[in-house]
Protein backbone atom coordinates (compact mmCIF):
# COMPACT_ATOMS: atom_id res chain seq x y z
CA UNK A 1 0.00 0.00 0.00
CA UNK A 2 1.38 3.58 -1.07
CA UNK A 3 -1.12 5.30 0.96
CA UNK A 4 -1.29 8.01 -2.41
CA UNK A 5 -5.19 6.76 -2.53
CA UNK A 6 -6.28 8.11 1.31
CA UNK A 7 -3.78 11.24 1.44
CA UNK A 8 -3.87 14.30 -0.11
CA UNK A 9 -1.46 15.61 -2.28
CA UNK A 10 0.93 17.95 -0.22
CA UNK A 11 3.13 20.87 -1.51
CA UNK A 12 5.75 22.38 0.31
CA UNK A 13 9.14 25.06 -0.32
CA UNK A 14 11.60 22.30 0.88
CA UNK A 15 14.63 24.46 0.69
CA UNK A 16 15.10 27.34 3.29
CA UNK A 17 12.72 30.27 3.11
CA UNK A 18 14.49 33.53 1.84
CA UNK A 19 15.99 35.13 -1.33
CA UNK A 20 18.66 32.33 -2.99
CA UNK A 21 19.80 31.45 -5.90
CA UNK A 22 17.92 27.70 -6.76
CA UNK A 23 14.41 26.90 -4.28
CA UNK A 24 13.27 23.78 -4.54
CA UNK A 25 9.34 23.16 -4.00
CA UNK A 26 8.69 19.24 -3.12
CA UNK A 27 4.98 18.12 -4.26
CA UNK A 28 3.96 14.41 -3.01
CA UNK A 29 0.82 12.38 -3.98
CA UNK A 30 -1.49 10.98 -6.16
CA UNK A 31 -2.18 14.05 -7.68
CA UNK A 32 1.60 14.32 -8.91
CA UNK A 33 1.45 13.49 -12.38
CA UNK A 34 -1.88 15.91 -13.07
CA UNK A 35 0.41 18.79 -11.48
CA UNK A 36 3.06 18.53 -13.11
CA UNK A 37 1.17 18.22 -16.86
CA UNK A 38 -0.72 21.24 -15.12
CA UNK A 39 2.13 23.39 -14.47
CA UNK A 40 5.16 22.04 -16.65
CA UNK A 41 3.11 20.75 -19.56
CA UNK A 42 4.42 17.24 -19.28
CA UNK A 43 5.37 14.67 -16.60
CA UNK A 44 9.27 14.30 -17.20
CA UNK A 45 11.04 11.22 -17.74
CA UNK A 46 11.12 9.61 -14.01
CA UNK A 47 14.80 10.66 -12.68
CA UNK A 48 15.85 12.94 -15.10
CA UNK A 49 16.11 16.61 -14.73
CA UNK A 50 13.97 18.42 -17.25
CA UNK A 51 13.83 22.60 -18.14
CA UNK A 52 10.87 23.49 -18.27
CA UNK A 53 8.42 26.82 -18.53
CA UNK A 54 6.09 26.82 -15.61
CA UNK A 55 2.92 28.11 -16.06
CA UNK A 56 -0.72 29.24 -14.94
CA UNK A 57 -3.72 28.66 -15.73
CA UNK A 58 -3.76 31.83 -18.18
CA UNK A 59 -0.64 30.34 -20.20
CA UNK A 60 1.35 33.06 -18.56
CA UNK A 61 5.09 32.04 -17.48
CA UNK A 62 5.96 31.64 -13.63
CA UNK A 63 9.93 30.93 -13.93
CA UNK A 64 11.84 28.40 -15.87
CA UNK A 65 12.21 25.69 -13.95
CA UNK A 66 14.08 22.16 -13.82
CA UNK A 67 11.57 19.53 -13.15
CA UNK A 68 12.17 16.09 -11.31
CA UNK A 69 9.58 13.29 -11.44
CA UNK A 70 10.10 10.47 -9.04
CA UNK A 71 7.36 7.26 -9.95
CA UNK A 72 6.40 5.35 -6.47
CA UNK A 73 7.03 3.53 -4.96
CA UNK A 74 10.67 5.00 -5.76
CA UNK A 75 10.72 8.05 -3.67
CA UNK A 76 11.41 9.38 -0.43
CA UNK A 77 7.98 9.48 0.37
CA UNK A 78 7.07 6.45 -1.56
CA UNK A 79 4.10 8.12 -3.58
CA UNK A 80 4.58 9.64 -6.52
CA UNK A 81 7.23 12.90 -6.31
CA UNK A 82 7.99 16.08 -8.21
CA UNK A 83 10.24 18.47 -7.68
CA UNK A 84 10.83 22.21 -8.69
CA UNK A 85 13.75 23.66 -8.75
CA UNK A 86 13.07 27.18 -9.20
CA UNK A 87 15.06 30.70 -9.03
CA UNK A 88 14.72 31.10 -5.29
CA UNK A 89 12.61 34.58 -5.29
CA UNK A 90 9.79 35.02 -2.75
CA UNK A 91 7.76 36.83 -5.36
CA UNK A 92 7.96 33.40 -8.02
CA UNK A 93 7.70 31.44 -4.34
CA UNK A 94 4.77 32.80 -3.54
CA UNK A 95 3.19 32.98 -6.94
CA UNK A 96 4.11 29.16 -7.12
CA UNK A 97 3.07 28.04 -3.95
CA UNK A 98 -0.33 30.15 -4.50
CA UNK A 99 -0.91 28.02 -8.18
CA UNK A 100 -0.47 24.93 -6.62
CA UNK A 101 -2.03 24.85 -3.63
CA UNK A 102 -5.13 26.03 -5.86
CA UNK A 103 -5.54 22.61 -7.84
CA UNK A 104 -8.03 20.38 -6.58
CA UNK A 105 -7.04 17.79 -3.98
CA UNK A 106 -3.53 19.99 -3.59
CA UNK A 107 -2.64 21.36 -0.14
CA UNK A 108 0.46 22.82 1.77
CA UNK A 109 2.32 20.30 3.91
CA UNK A 110 1.92 20.13 7.43
CA UNK A 111 5.16 20.19 9.60
CA UNK A 112 7.17 17.09 9.10
CA UNK A 113 4.26 15.88 6.58
CA UNK A 114 6.73 14.41 3.93
CA UNK A 115 9.14 12.38 6.39
CA UNK A 116 5.71 11.26 7.94
CA UNK A 117 4.51 9.69 4.77
CA UNK A 118 8.21 8.15 4.03
CA UNK A 119 7.72 6.52 7.75
CA UNK A 120 4.24 5.48 6.56
CA UNK A 121 5.74 3.76 3.67
CA UNK A 122 8.11 2.15 5.53
CA UNK A 123 11.00 3.68 3.93
CA UNK A 124 12.54 5.12 7.59
CA UNK A 125 11.55 3.95 10.58
CA UNK A 126 11.33 5.65 13.75
CA UNK A 127 14.95 5.77 14.94
CA UNK A 128 15.55 6.76 10.76
CA UNK A 129 12.85 9.73 11.38
CA UNK A 130 15.03 10.84 14.38
CA UNK A 131 18.20 10.74 12.58
CA UNK A 132 17.27 12.60 9.63
CA UNK A 133 15.76 15.18 12.13
CA UNK A 134 19.36 15.32 13.65
CA UNK A 135 21.03 15.23 10.52
CA UNK A 136 19.23 18.81 9.67
CA UNK A 137 19.66 20.02 13.00
CA UNK A 138 23.34 18.88 12.83
CA UNK A 139 25.65 21.90 13.43
CA UNK A 140 29.16 20.10 13.88
CA UNK A 141 31.28 17.66 12.14
CA UNK A 142 30.21 15.01 15.56
CA UNK A 143 26.82 15.54 15.07
CA UNK A 144 26.42 15.56 11.15
CA UNK A 145 28.38 11.96 11.25
CA UNK A 146 26.26 11.14 14.83
CA UNK A 147 22.69 11.61 12.45
CA UNK A 148 23.98 9.97 9.65
CA UNK A 149 24.37 6.80 11.33
CA UNK A 150 21.23 6.47 12.83
CA UNK A 151 19.31 7.80 9.75
CA UNK A 152 21.25 4.89 7.36
CA UNK A 153 19.86 2.92 10.31
CA UNK A 154 22.68 1.89 12.80
CA UNK A 155 20.27 1.67 16.00
CA UNK A 156 17.22 -0.06 13.97
CA UNK A 157 19.90 -2.43 13.08
CA UNK A 158 20.45 -3.46 16.60
CA UNK A 159 16.94 -3.14 17.72
CA UNK A 160 16.07 -5.40 14.93
CA UNK A 161 18.69 -8.00 16.15
CA UNK A 162 18.25 -7.76 19.41
CA UNK A 163 14.45 -8.66 19.12
CA UNK A 164 15.00 -11.55 16.42
CA UNK A 165 16.82 -12.94 19.17
CA UNK A 166 14.72 -12.85 21.95
CA UNK A 167 12.07 -13.95 19.61
CA UNK A 168 14.40 -17.03 18.91
CA UNK A 169 14.44 -17.79 22.75
CA UNK A 170 10.75 -17.48 23.19
CA UNK A 171 10.09 -20.13 20.67
CA UNK A 172 13.01 -21.81 22.16
CA UNK A 173 11.42 -21.52 25.25
CA UNK A 174 7.79 -22.47 23.81
CA UNK A 175 8.95 -25.39 22.34
CA UNK A 176 10.40 -26.55 25.74
CA UNK A 177 6.94 -25.72 27.06
CA UNK A 178 4.88 -28.30 25.04
CA UNK A 179 6.94 -31.12 25.91
CA UNK A 180 6.93 -30.66 29.23
CA UNK A 181 3.56 -31.40 31.57
CA UNK A 182 5.09 -29.18 34.84
CA UNK A 183 5.62 -25.83 32.97
CA UNK A 184 9.39 -26.32 35.01
CA UNK A 185 11.79 -27.98 33.58
CA UNK A 186 15.16 -26.51 33.06
CA UNK A 187 16.14 -28.57 29.40
CA UNK A 188 18.75 -27.43 26.56
CA UNK A 189 16.38 -25.52 24.84
CA UNK A 190 15.36 -23.38 28.34
CA UNK A 191 19.48 -23.02 28.53
CA UNK A 192 20.05 -21.66 24.93
CA UNK A 193 16.85 -19.57 25.22
CA UNK A 194 18.61 -18.10 29.14
CA UNK A 195 22.00 -17.95 26.38
CA UNK A 196 20.72 -15.94 24.19
CA UNK A 197 19.11 -13.37 26.61
CA UNK A 198 22.11 -13.04 28.57
CA UNK A 199 23.88 -12.28 24.71
CA UNK A 200 21.32 -9.70 24.51
CA UNK A 201 21.66 -8.26 27.67
CA UNK A 202 25.27 -7.83 27.43
CA UNK A 203 24.71 -5.53 23.98
CA UNK A 204 22.14 -3.36 25.67
CA UNK A 205 24.50 -2.49 28.59
CA UNK A 206 26.78 -1.98 25.64
CA UNK A 207 24.29 0.13 23.88
CA UNK A 208 23.52 1.65 27.22
CA UNK A 209 27.14 2.70 27.83
CA UNK A 210 26.91 4.89 25.10
CA UNK A 211 24.09 7.11 25.40
CA UNK A 212 26.19 9.76 27.56
CA UNK A 213 28.07 10.45 24.52
CA UNK A 214 25.42 9.94 22.35
CA UNK A 215 23.33 12.56 23.82
CA UNK A 216 26.11 15.17 24.22
CA UNK A 217 26.97 15.07 20.40
CA UNK A 218 23.48 15.86 19.78
CA UNK A 219 22.61 18.08 22.42
CA UNK A 220 26.54 19.94 23.24
CA UNK A 221 29.12 19.27 26.07
CA UNK A 222 28.65 22.13 28.58
CA UNK A 223 31.43 23.64 29.59
CA UNK A 224 31.33 25.95 32.28
CA UNK A 225 33.94 28.81 33.58
CA UNK A 226 33.97 29.08 37.05
CA UNK A 227 36.14 30.87 39.66
CA UNK A 228 36.38 33.90 41.82
CA UNK A 229 35.54 37.66 40.77
CA UNK A 230 38.25 39.00 38.15
CA UNK A 231 39.40 35.86 37.77
CA UNK A 232 39.00 36.69 34.25
CA UNK A 233 36.07 34.33 33.01
CA UNK A 234 34.05 36.30 30.78
CA UNK A 235 37.59 37.84 28.96
CA UNK A 236 38.33 33.93 28.52
CA UNK A 237 35.07 33.38 26.99
CA UNK A 238 35.22 36.30 24.89
CA UNK A 239 38.28 35.16 23.61
CA UNK A 240 37.59 31.50 22.78
CA UNK A 241 34.42 32.53 21.24
CA UNK A 242 36.18 35.13 19.26
CA UNK A 243 33.35 37.98 19.71
CA UNK A 244 32.61 40.64 22.42
CA UNK A 245 29.90 38.70 24.44
CA UNK A 246 30.58 39.21 27.65
CA UNK A 247 30.87 42.60 29.51
CA UNK A 248 34.95 42.44 31.20
CA UNK A 249 35.95 44.91 33.79
CA UNK A 250 38.19 45.24 36.82
CA UNK A 251 35.18 45.91 38.66
CA UNK A 252 34.71 42.19 40.99
CA UNK A 253 31.25 40.64 40.31
CA UNK A 254 30.75 41.76 36.88
CA UNK A 255 29.19 38.92 35.52
CA UNK A 256 26.12 38.01 37.82
CA UNK A 257 23.90 36.16 35.12
CA UNK A 258 25.12 33.12 33.45
CA UNK A 259 25.64 33.47 29.63
CA UNK A 260 25.92 31.06 26.60
CA UNK A 261 27.75 30.39 23.60
CA UNK A 262 27.76 27.71 21.29
CA UNK A 263 30.95 26.41 19.66
CA UNK A 264 32.23 24.17 17.46
CA UNK A 265 35.38 22.75 18.98
CA UNK A 266 37.00 20.35 16.57
CA UNK A 267 34.11 19.04 15.41
CA UNK A 268 32.09 19.16 18.91
CA UNK A 269 29.40 20.73 19.45
CA UNK A 270 29.96 23.20 23.19
CA UNK A 271 28.25 24.84 24.87
CA UNK A 272 30.67 27.64 26.74
CA UNK A 273 28.83 29.25 30.07
CA UNK A 274 30.64 32.32 31.74
CA UNK A 275 29.14 32.41 35.45
CA UNK A 276 29.27 35.01 38.23
CA UNK A 277 32.54 35.22 40.15
CA UNK A 278 32.39 33.07 43.05
CA UNK A 279 31.85 34.82 46.44
CA UNK A 280 30.06 35.25 49.45
CA UNK A 281 28.23 38.68 48.62
CA UNK A 282 25.16 40.46 50.70
CA UNK A 283 23.99 41.47 47.21
CA UNK A 284 20.98 39.52 46.37
CA UNK A 285 21.58 39.67 42.89
CA UNK A 286 25.00 38.71 42.84
CA UNK A 287 23.50 35.97 45.62
CA UNK A 288 21.40 34.76 42.67
CA UNK A 289 24.11 34.79 40.26
CA UNK A 290 26.38 32.92 42.84
CA UNK A 291 23.73 29.94 43.22
CA UNK A 292 23.26 29.79 39.37
CA UNK A 293 27.28 29.18 39.17
CA UNK A 294 26.94 26.59 41.52
CA UNK A 295 24.17 24.89 40.47
CA UNK A 296 25.95 24.55 36.42
CA UNK A 297 29.25 23.54 38.19
CA UNK A 298 27.07 20.78 39.72
CA UNK A 299 25.84 19.69 36.38
CA UNK A 300 28.84 20.67 33.74
CA UNK A 301 30.56 18.06 31.77
CA UNK A 302 33.77 19.70 31.98
CA UNK A 303 34.55 22.78 34.82
CA UNK A 304 37.37 25.19 33.73
CA UNK A 305 38.00 26.92 36.91
CA UNK A 306 39.98 29.90 36.68
CA UNK A 307 42.51 32.04 39.20
CA UNK A 308 44.45 34.78 38.14
CA UNK A 309 48.37 34.40 38.73
CA UNK A 310 48.21 37.12 40.93
CA UNK A 311 45.54 35.99 43.11
CA UNK A 312 45.27 33.53 46.00
CA UNK A 313 44.98 29.36 45.01
CA UNK A 314 41.46 28.76 44.42
CA UNK A 315 39.19 25.43 44.44
CA UNK A 316 36.27 25.12 42.72
CA UNK A 317 34.32 22.18 44.10
CA UNK A 318 32.67 19.77 41.47
CA UNK A 319 32.12 16.16 40.88
CA UNK A 320 32.34 17.12 36.91
CA UNK A 321 35.50 16.65 35.23
CA UNK A 322 37.87 19.58 36.03
CA UNK A 323 40.33 21.23 34.49
CA UNK A 324 42.66 24.11 36.40
CA UNK A 325 43.52 27.07 34.63
CA UNK A 326 45.89 30.27 35.91
CA UNK A 327 45.07 33.60 33.93
CA UNK A 328 46.87 36.93 33.33
CA UNK A 329 49.74 34.52 32.48
CA UNK A 330 51.31 37.91 31.71
CA UNK A 331 51.60 38.96 34.94
CA UNK A 332 53.96 38.56 37.54
CA UNK A 333 52.78 35.22 39.56
CA UNK A 334 53.13 31.81 40.41
CA UNK A 335 51.36 28.95 37.92
CA UNK A 336 50.58 26.26 40.64
CA UNK A 337 51.11 22.37 40.04
CA UNK A 338 47.98 21.15 38.06
CA UNK A 339 47.20 24.67 36.55
CA UNK A 340 47.69 25.48 32.76
CA UNK A 341 48.56 28.71 32.53
CA UNK A 342 46.99 31.23 30.37
CA UNK A 343 46.90 34.98 29.05
CA UNK A 344 43.97 36.62 26.92
CA UNK A 345 46.04 39.91 26.80
CA UNK A 346 48.83 38.18 24.80
CA UNK A 347 47.06 34.98 23.45
CA UNK A 348 49.05 32.95 25.39
CA UNK A 349 48.12 29.36 26.08
CA UNK A 350 45.07 29.64 24.87
CA UNK A 351 45.27 27.39 21.63
CA UNK A 352 46.73 24.61 24.08
CA UNK A 353 43.65 25.43 26.48
CA UNK A 354 41.16 24.56 24.10
CA UNK A 355 43.20 21.42 22.56
CA UNK A 356 42.74 20.17 26.12
CA UNK A 357 39.10 21.02 26.50
CA UNK A 358 38.31 18.83 23.57
CA UNK A 359 40.45 16.28 24.87
CA UNK A 360 38.68 15.92 27.99
CA UNK A 361 35.62 15.79 26.10
CA UNK A 362 36.26 12.89 23.88
CA UNK A 363 38.11 11.05 27.08
CA UNK A 364 33.54 11.11 28.45
CA UNK A 365 33.12 8.66 25.65
CA UNK A 366 34.33 4.83 24.55
CA UNK A 367 35.64 5.72 21.63
CA UNK A 368 32.81 3.43 20.36
CA UNK A 369 30.25 6.06 18.12
CA UNK A 370 27.11 5.98 20.48
CA UNK A 371 24.03 4.30 19.10
CA UNK A 372 21.71 5.75 21.70
CA UNK A 373 21.10 9.22 21.08
CA UNK A 374 17.92 10.40 22.53
CA UNK A 375 16.33 9.95 26.24
CA UNK A 376 13.50 7.95 24.57
CA UNK A 377 16.35 5.34 23.52
CA UNK A 378 17.56 4.84 27.08
CA UNK A 379 14.54 4.24 28.72
CA UNK A 380 13.31 1.75 26.00
CA UNK A 381 16.75 -0.02 26.34
CA UNK A 382 16.62 0.25 30.35
CA UNK A 383 13.47 -1.38 30.16
CA UNK A 384 14.53 -4.10 28.40
CA UNK A 385 17.58 -4.41 30.24
CA UNK A 386 15.85 -4.76 33.45
CA UNK A 387 13.31 -7.54 31.84
CA UNK A 388 16.01 -9.66 30.51
CA UNK A 389 18.46 -9.20 34.20
CA UNK A 390 14.90 -10.84 35.32
CA UNK A 391 14.65 -13.46 33.20
CA UNK A 392 18.57 -14.21 33.40
CA UNK A 393 18.90 -14.17 37.49
CA UNK A 394 15.40 -16.03 38.08
CA UNK A 395 16.90 -18.24 35.26
CA UNK A 396 15.88 -22.37 35.59
CA UNK A 397 12.56 -21.28 37.29
CA UNK A 398 9.14 -21.19 35.46
CA UNK A 399 9.39 -21.29 31.91
CA UNK A 400 6.46 -19.12 31.22
CA UNK A 401 7.19 -16.32 33.68
CA UNK A 402 10.90 -16.41 31.67
CA UNK A 403 9.13 -16.11 28.40
CA UNK A 404 7.18 -13.52 29.89
CA UNK A 405 10.09 -11.38 31.11
CA UNK A 406 11.68 -11.95 27.61
CA UNK A 407 8.43 -10.32 25.84
CA UNK A 408 8.68 -7.43 27.75
CA UNK A 409 11.58 -6.79 26.78
CA UNK A 410 10.76 -7.63 23.22
CA UNK A 411 8.40 -4.93 23.51
CA UNK A 412 9.95 -2.22 25.05
CA UNK A 413 12.79 -2.70 22.11
CA UNK A 414 9.95 -2.39 19.45
CA UNK A 415 9.31 1.24 20.59
CA UNK A 416 13.11 2.41 19.60
CA UNK A 417 12.08 1.74 15.97
CA UNK A 418 8.43 2.25 16.30
CA UNK A 419 6.40 -1.21 16.03
CA UNK A 420 4.55 0.34 18.71
CA UNK A 421 3.90 3.83 20.41
CA UNK A 422 4.62 5.49 17.28
CA UNK A 423 2.17 8.69 17.34
CA UNK A 424 3.19 10.00 20.60
CA UNK A 425 6.90 10.10 19.18
CA UNK A 426 6.18 10.84 15.36
CA UNK A 427 4.20 14.12 17.11
CA UNK A 428 6.38 15.63 18.95
CA UNK A 429 9.25 14.81 16.56
CA UNK A 430 7.64 16.72 13.94
CA UNK A 431 6.56 19.49 16.09
CA UNK A 432 10.26 20.67 15.35
CA UNK A 433 10.05 19.99 12.10
CA UNK A 434 9.42 23.06 9.92
CA UNK A 435 7.37 22.50 6.87
CA UNK A 436 8.93 21.06 3.64
CA UNK A 437 10.70 18.01 5.30
N1 LIG B 1 46.69 41.44 32.37
C1 LIG B 1 45.63 40.70 32.13
N2 LIG B 1 44.41 41.11 32.56
C2 LIG B 1 43.34 40.33 32.29
C3 LIG B 1 43.45 39.12 31.59
N3 LIG B 1 42.23 38.56 31.53
C4 LIG B 1 41.40 39.41 32.14
N4 LIG B 1 42.04 40.48 32.61
C5 LIG B 1 41.49 41.61 33.34
O1 LIG B 1 40.94 41.16 34.56
C6 LIG B 1 39.79 41.92 34.90
C7 LIG B 1 38.60 41.01 35.18
O2 LIG B 1 38.26 40.35 33.97
P1 LIG B 1 36.83 39.69 33.76
O3 LIG B 1 36.92 38.92 32.51
O4 LIG B 1 35.78 40.72 33.89
O5 LIG B 1 36.80 38.73 35.02
P2 LIG B 1 35.59 37.82 35.51
O6 LIG B 1 36.17 36.61 36.12
O7 LIG B 1 34.59 37.64 34.46
O8 LIG B 1 35.00 38.74 36.66
P3 LIG B 1 33.53 38.71 37.31
O9 LIG B 1 32.54 38.68 36.23
O10 LIG B 1 33.49 40.00 38.06
O11 LIG B 1 33.49 37.54 38.22
C8 LIG B 1 39.57 42.86 33.73
O12 LIG B 1 40.08 44.12 34.03
C9 LIG B 1 40.32 42.21 32.60
O13 LIG B 1 40.78 43.15 31.64
C10 LIG B 1 44.75 38.73 31.13
O14 LIG B 1 44.97 37.69 30.51
N5 LIG B 1 45.79 39.55 31.43
K1 LIG C 1 35.15 41.58 36.56
MG1 LIG D 1 32.63 38.06 34.35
Amino acid sequence: MTGSDIHPTIVALSSAPGKAGVAVIRVSGSRTRFVLETIAGIVPEPRVATLRRLVDAGGETIDSALVLFFAAPASFTGEDVAEFHVHGSRAVLARLLAILTALPEVRLAEAGEFTRRAFEAGKLDLAAVEGLADLIDSETEWQRQQALRQMDGALSGFATSWRHSLIDAMSRLAAELDFSDEGDVSGPLQQQALALAGEVLASLRVALGSFAMGERVREGFVVVLAGPPNAGKSSLLNALARRDVAIVSPIAGTTRDILEVRLDLAGLPVILIDTAGLRDSADPIEVEGVRRARALVARADLVVALRGVDSEPYRVESAAELLQVATKADLPGPVLPGERAVSVKTGAGLTDLLAEIVTRLQRLGSGEPALLTRERHRIAVTDAVAALEQAVTAGHGQGELLAEDIRVAVVALERLVGRIDVEDVLDRLFAGFCIGK
